[in-house]
C-alpha cells in the first residue's frame, strides 16, 4: 500500500516537490510507493506548474492534516501561521511531518518536537537550512559522535546572490533584490533574507543540532547586508577580503562556565583565499569543524525550487524507509511507528548558553571620514590603544569631497573595548563620521 501525503503548499518548494515526486524514472525505487493524496493552497484559481486527479487539491487544510488517510504531511506554505497549528495538529493526529520552515522552526521547534517525541512521529526538516545542501541529516548522523566547536556558514541564498552581483558586476541592491525575487530564491517578504533573519533562524537550528541544545532567537545577534556599500566592496577586494553574510556559531571558553556559544549574524571581510570566499551567486555552504574529524564543508544550491525539492523529497523518503522497516516487522498497516529512531528524530530539551557580543573576540574593518590634517592617524592609533585594540593596519585611501578616508584593520579584540574606542574617537574634533565598521574573519 502506498504512503499517502498531504501537500500544504504549492508555491516554488510544493510545485517543485511535486515535479520530483511525479517523475520517479532513474531516481530511488521507493519513490513510486508514493502517493499524492492531498495538496493544499489558498488559490484553487492561480495557473499551476503541475496537474493533479481531480478533488486532489484543495483550499481545506484542516482537512488535510486530520485525514486518517494521510501518513505524512509536508508543510511548505512558510510563515509562522497557520504552519505551526497545522504542523501541530497533524502531529496530534499520528501524521509524520517534513518542513522546509526555519521561521517556524527556529522559534516554534521546542513545542513541534516535544509534541512529536510524545506522538512518537517524525518531524523533518532538511530543506530548511541550506536548501538541497545534506546538512541537517549529516550533523545528526554522519558527524554525531564529534565534539563540534564550529559553524560558519553562508546560508541565505538570496543575500548571496546580491553580495556576489554586486561584487562582480558594481549592480545596485535594488535591482539584484528583485533578480533574486523573480528566481524564487526570497522569501514572500524579503526582509527576513535582506535582514539576516532567514539566516539567524538557520543558524539556530544548525547551532542546535551541532551543540545539543536549543538556541533562543533573542539570543542571537543579527545583521543583514544593507549597510555593505559598493566602497566597502571595493576597500576589502583591495585588502585582500570578499565581503560574505556569515553566519557563526562557536563554542567559547568562558571561566566558571562549562559550555557558552556566540552565536550571530553579520556582513563580513572573509580573506580571499578562505573556503568560504568562493562561494558564490545563490549557493550556500556550511564548514562544520569539530574534534575527531576536523574541517568539513558541505556546498551547493541554498534556495530555488529543484535544489530544495531534492532535500523534501529526500526527507519524505526517509520517512517512507522508516515506516516500511516497522511494518515489515509488525506485519500490519500504521503510519505510527512504534520506536522513534534517535538518529532521525530531534531530541534537545535545555538551552544553550550565549555569550553577549560584548564579549565577543573578532577582527574589525571599519573606515572613517576625517578632516584632511596631520596626526589624525596617530589620534586614532592612540584612542584604538587606550582601550587595549591593537592594529593590523590603518591606511588613509583616499579622499570623498574634502575629507580624508581612512581604513582600519584590527587584530583580534573584544568587542566591548573595540566600541568604547569607537566613542572615543567620535569625540575627537578631527573626525567627521564612521561610515562602515564589519567584521573581520
Ligand atoms: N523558495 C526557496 O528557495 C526556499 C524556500 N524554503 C521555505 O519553503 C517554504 C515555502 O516557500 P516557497 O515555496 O518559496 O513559498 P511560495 O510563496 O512560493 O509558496 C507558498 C505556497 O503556500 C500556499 N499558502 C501560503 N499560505 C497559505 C494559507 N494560509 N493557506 C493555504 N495555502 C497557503 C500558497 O498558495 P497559493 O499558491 O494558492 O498562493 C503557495 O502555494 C517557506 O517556509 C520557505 O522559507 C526553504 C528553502 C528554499
Ligand atoms: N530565502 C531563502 C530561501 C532558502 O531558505 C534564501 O534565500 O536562502
Ligand atoms: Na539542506
Amino acid at each position: 500500500m502506498a504512503v499517502r501525503l498531504g501537500i500544504l503548499g504549492l508555491g516554488t518548494v510544493g510545485t517543485g516537490a511535486v515535479q520530483l515526486l511525479q517523475d520517479t524514472v532513474g531516481r530511488h525505487p521507493l519513490l513510486d510507493e508514493i502517493e499524492i493524496y492531498r495538496v493544499g493552497v489558498r488559490s484553487l484559481d492561480k495557473p499551476r506548474a503541475v496537474q493533479f486527479a481531480s478533488g486532489v487539491v484543495t483550499t481545506d487544510l484542516d482537512a488535510i492534516v486530520t485525514d486518517p488517510e494521510i501518513d505524512i504531511v509536508v508543510e511548505v506554505i512558510g510563515g509562522l501561521e497557520p504552519a505551526r497549528s497545522l504542523m501541530l495538529k497533524a502531529i496530534q493526529a499520528g501524521k509524520h511531518v517534513v518542513t522546509a520552515n526555519k521561521a517556524a522552526i527556529a522559534r516554534f521547534g521546542d513545542e513541534i518536537f516535544t509534541n512529536a517525541n510524545l506522538a512518537r512521529v517524525y518531524v523533518m526538516l532538511e530543506a530548511a537550512v541550506g536548501g538541497g545542501i545534506p546538512v541537517i541529516q549529516p550533523l545528526k548522523q554522519s558527524l554525531s559522535v564529534n565534539r563540534i566547536h564550529t559553524v560558519t556558514g553562508i546560508v541565505n541564498g538570496t543575500t548571496n546572490y546580491i553580495l556576489t552581483r554586486m561584487t562582480q558586476e558594481g549592480s545596485s541592491f535594488n535591482d539584484v533584490l528583485a533578480d533574486a525575487q523573480r528566481l524564487g530564491y526570497a522569501e514572500a517578504d524579503p526582509t527576513a533574507d535582506v535582514d539576516g533573519l532567514d539566516a539567524a533562524d538557520k543558524i539556530a537550528i544548525l547551532a542546535s543540532l551541532a551543540f545539543g541544545g536549543r538556541i533562543k532567537l533573542e539570543d542571537i545577534y543579527c545583521e543583514g547586508i544593507r549597510s555593505v556599500s559598493k566602497t566597502d566592496i571595493a576597500y576589502a577586494e583591495k585588502l585582500g577580503f570578499v565581503i560574505k553574510l556569515l553566519a557563526i556559531a562557536v563554542q567559547t571558553p568562558r571561566r566558571g562556565v562549562s559550555t557558552t556559544l556566540s552565536v550571530r549574524v553579520h556582513p563580513t571581510l572573509v580573506p580571499q583565499t578562505h573556503p568560504l570566499a568562493s562561494i558564490n551567486n545563490v549557493n550556500n555552504a556550511i564548514l562544520v569543524e569539530g574534534e575527531p574529524i576536523g574541517q568539513v564543508m558541505f556546498f551547493g544550491p541554498g534556495a530555488g525550487a529543484g535544489a530544495t525539492a531534492s532535500a523534501v523529497v529526500s526527507d519524505i523518503l526517509n520517512i517512507v524507509a522508516a515506516l516500511k522497516t516497522e511494518k515489515l516487522s509488525t506485519q500490519e498497516h500504521q503510519s505510527k511507528i512504534s520506536l522513534i529512531n534517535p538518529l532521525l528524530a530531534c531530541r534537545h530539551q535545555d538551552y544553550c548558553q550565549i555569550v553577549p557580543n560584548s564579549e565577543l573576540v573578532t577582527k574589525f574593518y571599519t573606515r572613517f571620514l576625517t578632516k584632511d590634517q596631520p596626526g589624525v592617524i596617530g589620534k586614532l592609533g592612540t584612542c584604538f590603544g587606550n582601550h587595549r585594540v591593537s592594529l593590523e593596519s590603518i591606511v588613509q585611501t583616499g579622499f570623498q569631497a574634502e575629507l580624508a578616508e581612512i581604513v582600519v584593520v584590527t587584530h583580534d579584540v573584544k568587542e566591548g573595548d573595540f566600541r568604547q574606542a569607537l566613542r572615543e574617537i567620535e569625540t575627537l574634533a578631527a573626525v567627521d563620521s564612521i561610515p562602515s565598521l564589519l567584521r573581520v574573519l
